[in-house]
């Protein structure tokens, strides 16, 4: 493998190529990791060969959906092979594989290693803060005031809590989780559309978390939005736009009077993040993750550990469960109140605390039943805020515990790095 990880970097010519490679269904016999390793052996010996018969390089990287296709189409142009190549994009998702594999077995690239300790889970659901949004934004100081203290509680302990009486309607958050789904079951081509393949792309679905630098593939599908401060959303299937948009909206409001009560619960003043995070102009990135239902579930995963880039997360799912957060150094499944949302802090919460409210530690698994659905939302800074800890969170028995980094350049720095259960928080420590 070797070879393949010296042509990585900038050149996303030879990504293109890499994520052939890699992606074992786009060549050979599906799922067979034998033939796949035997091609990329050969593939290896020869990449200098296939390097120089490929003289339409340099357009491959301006392309989505037709990277694949036209690189192949390089090699071996037949029609034949061409169909065979269209076929094996279709399976450039989770979702077209599960719809047709008819074998119960999940494929090798998937299979996660596990330690026994992954798969304790502690039930710990009623000890989950929940915060009453009617109670922070009331007229009454002492309610406030009691909401603020149980906020900044949830985030110091927990970095997780459920968000009751938040004003969302269930008419609402019921359409985006059925809209969200029947983007997924537009036809691939229709899909591949959105194929992005950079990080910051307005609009990107894909599948796993990040296919050029996943050693494991996960069971998980996902269309990427950025909704702030300029909304992007794809315009099929016709209705998703504007639900997505007054989500996105609503979901803001939410989020920036979460913002004013953690300020204050900080000891700082009302707009303080607001303003030194430029919220104002923020990055919102909606995400619908899609998880089909899988014939293993133990042996692979939906979203392995990971911290979230931003200041705070609000996630919803439908009916089905798959959410753990870590607390302590245990593994807790969430199960949410009825009609609550639920909101994880983020990276960028742990910097500009100082460490105060650290960033919550999640993942999702998946399930034999049937399609998950997730949406979340992580609100961030602007991409071209400079983020480092609060000066007034910062002193002589607190001195500062992370450098300070461009909100774009963190995200780069978290999605172009495999999730191996680090923080990227690891990356930017004193
Ligand atoms: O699907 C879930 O419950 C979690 C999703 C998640 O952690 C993410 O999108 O960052
Ligand atoms: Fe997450």
């Amino acid at each position: 493998m070797s070879v393949f990880e010296t042509v990585t970097g900038p050149n996303a010519t030879f990504q293109s190529i890499i994520l052939v490679l890699k992606f074992p269904f786009l060549y050979g016999h599906t799922c067979h990791m034998i033939n796949v390793n035997l091609f990329l052996i050969l593939q290896s010996l020869f990449f200098g060969y296939i390097k120089s018969c490929i003289p339409n390089l340099t357009y491959l990287h301006n392309t989505k959906q037709q990277v694949l296709l036209k690189l192949l189409h390089s090699v071996t142009p037949t029609q034949k092979e061409h169909n065979h190549f269209q076929e094996k994009l279709n399976m450039f998702s989770v979702k077209e594989l599960v719809e047709s594999n008819c074998t119960s077995s999940v494929p090798s690239n998937y299979v996660c290693l596990k330690t026994p300790e992954d798969s304790i889970l502690y039930d710990e659901t009623d000890n989950i803060p929940t915060i009453d949004f009617s109670q922070l934004t009331s007229s009454n100081p002492d309610e406030r005031s009691n909401a603020i203290h149980q906020l900044g509680d949830a985030c110091r302990d927990w970095g997780f809590f459920m968000l009751i009486n938040h004003g969302v309607s269930e008419t609402l958050r019921e359409k985006v989780l059925r809209e969200g789904e029947s983007f997924f079951d537009l036809s691939q081509e229709e899909k591949m559309e959105y194929a992005g393949e950079k990080i910051l792309d307005p609009i990107r679905y894909g599948t796993s978390f990040n296919l050029m630098v996943d050693k494991t593939f996960f069971w998980r599908d996902y269309l990427k939005c950025l909704v702030h401060p300029h909304f992007n959303a794809p315009s099929k299937p016709p209705a998703l736009r504007e639900t997505l948009e007054e989500y996105s909206r609503k979901g803001k409001g939410v989020v920036e009077e979460l913002l004013k009560g953690i300020s204050l619960s900080l000891g700082l003043e009302e707009n303080y993040i607001h303003k030194r995070m430029d919220v104002e102009m923020g990055c919102q990135v909606l995400v619908i993750n899609y998880y089909p239902p899988c014939p293993k579930p133990e042996l692979v995963m939906g979203l392995p550990a990971h911290t979230d880039h931003g200041i705070l997360t609000l996630l919803m799912h439908n009916e089905l469960g798959g959410l753990q957060i870590q607390h302590k150094g245990n593994w807790i499944p969430v199960n949410p109140l009825p009609n609550s949302f639920l909101f994880n802090t983020g990276d960028h919460m742990e910097i500009l605390t100082n460490g105060r409210y650290k960033s919550v530690v999640h993942r999702a698994v998946v399930n034999t039943k049937a399609t998950r659905i997730s949406v979340g939302t992580a609100h961030g800074p602007n991409l071209d805020t400079i983020v480092g800890p609060a000066p007034e969170l910062v002193g002589d028995d607190n001195p500062a515990a992370y450098r300070a980094i461009k909100y774009r350049d963190y995200i780069l720095l978290q999605q172009n790095n495999e999730l191996d259960r680090k923080t990227c928080l690891d990356r930017i420590r004193i």
